[in-house]
C-alpha cells in the first residue's frame, strides 16, 4: 500500500522539531503530489482498510494543517469509493456525477477560525468539490455523532502549542463522551489532539481541574465526568505521518493515542536524520543470550544475588529471586536484612534452591547483584548498599536503594566512583526507578519527571554515567545518549511486586554476561511480553500478581531465546 510502508527507520522515534525540518526539506522540492495530499490519500487507504464502506464519518477539522490532513482524507476516501478507482493512485481525478455515496461522510469545522496554509486551502476546495455534509462547530451537529461509525480527529496536530479552548475543548469531550458510550473507532491524524507529540503529556487548562459531575456547556452539550478530565481526544487509531513520534508511546500517550500506524508518505530513508530514540526491539540481544550447551554446569550461567527483604518485606526479595532463577541465573542467592539469627533466616519453600542466608554473610565480588526490594532504610542497609557500590562489578539498584541514594550524599560519591576504580574498570551499574523515585534523586516532583520522561531518565543516566530504566508506561532505557523506548507490557503491571520481578530479571542477565544495556533493554522487554502473554491468555490485567512473572519469563525466554541446539 502506497505511503504506508514501512522503511529501515522505521524504529527510530523523533522530535517534532525532526519532523518539521524533514517536512520543511521535502516542501522546499516542491513535491507532486504534496504531502498533505500524500497523507490524506495514506490515511484514506488505512481507514478504508480497516473500516470498510458502508459508513458514516464524521471529520472534524481544525484551523492549521491537520484540519488539512483532514480535508484531504475526506477527498481522497469519496475518491477511492467510486467503482474503478485503483487504491495505489495518488492523485483522482474528480467528477462529482460518479461520487458513490458508500461513505457518507461529513466534516465540522470553525469558519470563523480559519487560517489556512495554501495547502490546507487547496485540500479543501478539493473536499468542497466533492457531495460532502458540511457544518460549523456551533451548528446542531449531534444527531449525526450520535448515529456515526466513526469518527476522525483532524483538529490539531504537532502545532498544538497552548491548552485548547472554546469551542474545540467541548467537542473533545463530546467526542470521547461518544466513544465511551458507543465504543465507536475514533481515528487521530498525526496526533491525538491534546497530546504533546514530545512528551506524551496532555495539555490541561486549569478550567477542567476541578470539574464537577455533570456540565452543561454553551452549546447545550452535557458532558459526563469519564470524558470531563479529558484535554485530549482519546483515538482508538493514531495515523502518523512521516515518522513516529515520542508522545504516542510513553507517559499518557498510549492510552490517548491507541493504535499507531506510521506513514511515511513515501518519504526515502535518508531525508531522515539520525535519531537517538529508538522502540526497544530485542532480537539482536535475545541473540546474544547463550544457548545451552550440553556441556555447560550451573557456572556456565552466572551467580545472582539479591540483597533487600527486610522484616515485613521478604517477599520482595522473593519475587525478585524467582525472577532470577527462572530467567536463567546458574545460581540465585538471596541475602536477607534484619536478621538477627541463623534463625530468622527465612526460606523460599516453594524455590528451595535459591539460596538464603544473612546479607552480611554474602560475598559481594564476582556475583552479579541486585540491592534494593524490600531493603528499608536502617543503617545497616544503609551500609550494604555502600559496600555493593564500591565492591561489585555488575549492580542494579532499585526500590529503597535509591531512596537511600537520594538522601545521603557519601552514598551519591560512591555510586559517581563506581567506574574510577582500576581494579574493576568500567562497571555494568543499572538503576531502575518508578517516577516517584526518580524524582527523589533529581530532588523535583513526580509532574516534572512525567512532563519530560526523556529528560529525566537522560539527566540520571549522564550523572552517574549508568544505564537508566525510568519506570511506567512506556518505559524507557538510556545510557545518556541513545533511548530506547519499551512497547510491551499493559495495566497488569501496576501492581505491587512487579518491579521487583523487574529487577531479578535484569540481575539474571547481567549473570548471564550481558552487558548493563542490552541487560536493561531486554530485561524490560522480556518483563512485558511475560505479562502480555499472562492477559492473552486471560491472567489479567485484573488481578495480575507479580509472583506470576516468573514462570511467565521462563516460557517467553524458552520459546524465544533458549532454544537447545
Ligand atoms: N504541511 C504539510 O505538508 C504536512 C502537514 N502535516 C500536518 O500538519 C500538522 C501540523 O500543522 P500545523 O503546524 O498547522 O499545526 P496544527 O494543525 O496543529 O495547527 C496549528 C494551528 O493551530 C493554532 N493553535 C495551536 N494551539 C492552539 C490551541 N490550543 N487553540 C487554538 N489554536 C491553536 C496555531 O496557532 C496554528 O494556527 C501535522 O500535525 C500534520 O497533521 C502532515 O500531514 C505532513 C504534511
Amino acid at each position: 500500500m502506497k505511503y504506508l510502508s514501512l522503511h529501515s527507520m522505521a524504529h527510530f522515534i523523533y522530535t517534532s522539531a525532526q519532523i518539521r525540518a524533514i517536512e520543511n526539506k521535502i516542501k522546499a522540492q516542491n513535491p507532486s503530489p504534496s504531502l498533505m495530499q500524500r497523507a490524506g490519500l495514506a490515511a484514506a487507504l488505512e481507514f478504508k482498510r480497516i473500516y470498510p464502506a458502508p459508513a458514516t464519518l464524521l471529520i472534524f477539522a481544525g484551523p492549521g494543517d491537520n484540519g488539512g490532513d483532514a480535508y484531504e482524507m475526506a477527498y481522497q476516501l469519496q475518491q477511492l469509493s467510486k467503482p474503478g478507482i485503483s487504491e495505489s493512485a495518488t492523485e483522482v481525478s474528480f467528477d462529482s456525477a460518479h461520487a458513490s455515496r458508500e461513505y457518507e461522510i461529513h466534516i465540522v469545522r470553525d469558519k470563523h477560525q480559519q487560517t489556512l496554509s495554501s495547502d490546507a486551502l487547496a485540500s479543501l476546495a478539493r473536499a468542497q468539490s466533492c457531495a460532502i455534509h458540511w457544518w460549523d462547530v456551533q451548528d446542531q451537529y449531534e444527531p449525526v455523532l450520535e448515529r456515526c461509525n466513526a469518527i476522525v480527529d483532524g483538529i490539531f496536530g504537532i502545532g498544538l502549542n497552548r491548552p485548547i479552548q472554546a469551542p474545540w475543548d467541548q467537542v473533545i469531550q463530546q467526542i470521547n463522551q461518544n466513544r465511551l458510550q458507543r465504543d465507536i473507532a475514533v481515528i487521530a491524524l498525526d496526533i491525538p489532539s491534546g497530546l504533546s507529540a514530545d512528551f506524551g503529556t496532555v495539555f490541561k487548562p486549569s478550567a477542567l481541574a476541578d470539574q464537577s459531575a455533570s456540565h452543561t456547556l454553551n452549546t447545550n452539550r452535557t458532558i459526563n465526568r469519564a470524558a470531563i478530565n479529558d484535554a485530549s481526544i482519546k483515538a482508538s487509531n493514531t495515523f502518523t505521518f512521516i515518522g513516529d513520534k515520542f508522545g504516542l508511546h510513553t507517559a499518557e500517550g498510549r492510552d490517548y493515542a491507541g493504535q499507531v500506524s506510521v506513514m511515511n508518505l513515501d518519504i526515502s530513508a535518508e531525508e531522515f536524520p539520525i535519531s537517538n530514540i529508538e522502540h526497544n526491539q530485542v532480537a539482536s540481544i535475545q541473540a546474544q543470550l547463550q544457548r545451552r550447551a550440553h556441556a555447560s554446569h550451573k557456572g556456565s550461567y552466572g551467580d545472582a544475588l539479591i540483597i533487600g527483604g527486610a522484616q515485613g518485606m521478604r517477599g520482595a526479595a522473593f519475587l525478585a529471586g524467582r525472577a532470577a532463577l527462572h530467567a536463567g541465573a546458574g545460581k540465585v542467592h538471596l541475602g536477607f536484612v534484619d536478621i538477627t539469627s541463623e534463625n530468622d533466616v527465612p526460606l523460599d519453600i516453594m524455590h528451595p534452591e535459591i539460596m538464603c542466608r544473612s546479607a552480611e554473610q554474602c560475598q559481594l565480588q564476582n556475583t552479579s547483584v541486585a540491592i534494593g526490594p524490600g531493603l528499608g532504610q536502617s543503617e545497616s542497609s544503609k551500609e550494604l548498599l555502600l559496600q555493593c557500590l564500591k565492591l561489585t562489578h555488575d549492580l542494579v539498584i532499585d526500590a529503597d536503594a535509591l531512596n537511600l541514594i537520594a538522601q545521603e550524599p557519601p552514598l551519591q560519591s560512591a555510586l559517581a566512583q563506581r567506574n574510577q576504580s582500576p581494579l574493576r574498570g568500567f562497571c555494568n551499574t543499572i538503576i531502575t526507578p518508578h517516577p516517584l523515585e526518580a524524582a527523589r534523586l533529581l530532588s523535583c516532583t513526580v509532574q516534572e519527571i512525567q512532563a519530560d520522561r526523556l529528560k529525566a531518565a537522560t539527566e540520571l543516566a549522564q550523572k552517574w554515567n549508568l544505564i537508566c530504566v525510568l519506570k511506567g508506561s512506556g518505559s524507557l532505557v538510556t545510557d545518556g545518549h541513545t533511548c530506547y523506548v519499551n512497547g510491551s507490557g499493559n495495566p497488569g503491571l501496576a501492581s505491587g511486586g512487579t518491579g521487583d520481578v523487574l529487577t531479578g530479571l535484569c540481575v539474571a542477565l547481567l549473570a548471564q554476561g550481558l552487558c548493563a544495556f542490552d541487560a536493561a533493554r531486554l530485561a524490560c522487554y522480556v518483563h512485558g511480553a511475560a505479562a502480555d502473554q499472562l492477559v492473552a491468555a486471560g491472567v489479567g490485567p485484573i488481578g495480575l500478581c507479580a509472583s506470576e512473572l516468573p514462570a511467565a519469563i521462563r516460557q517467553y525466554l524458552n520459546r524465544r531465546v533458549g532454544e537447545f541446539d
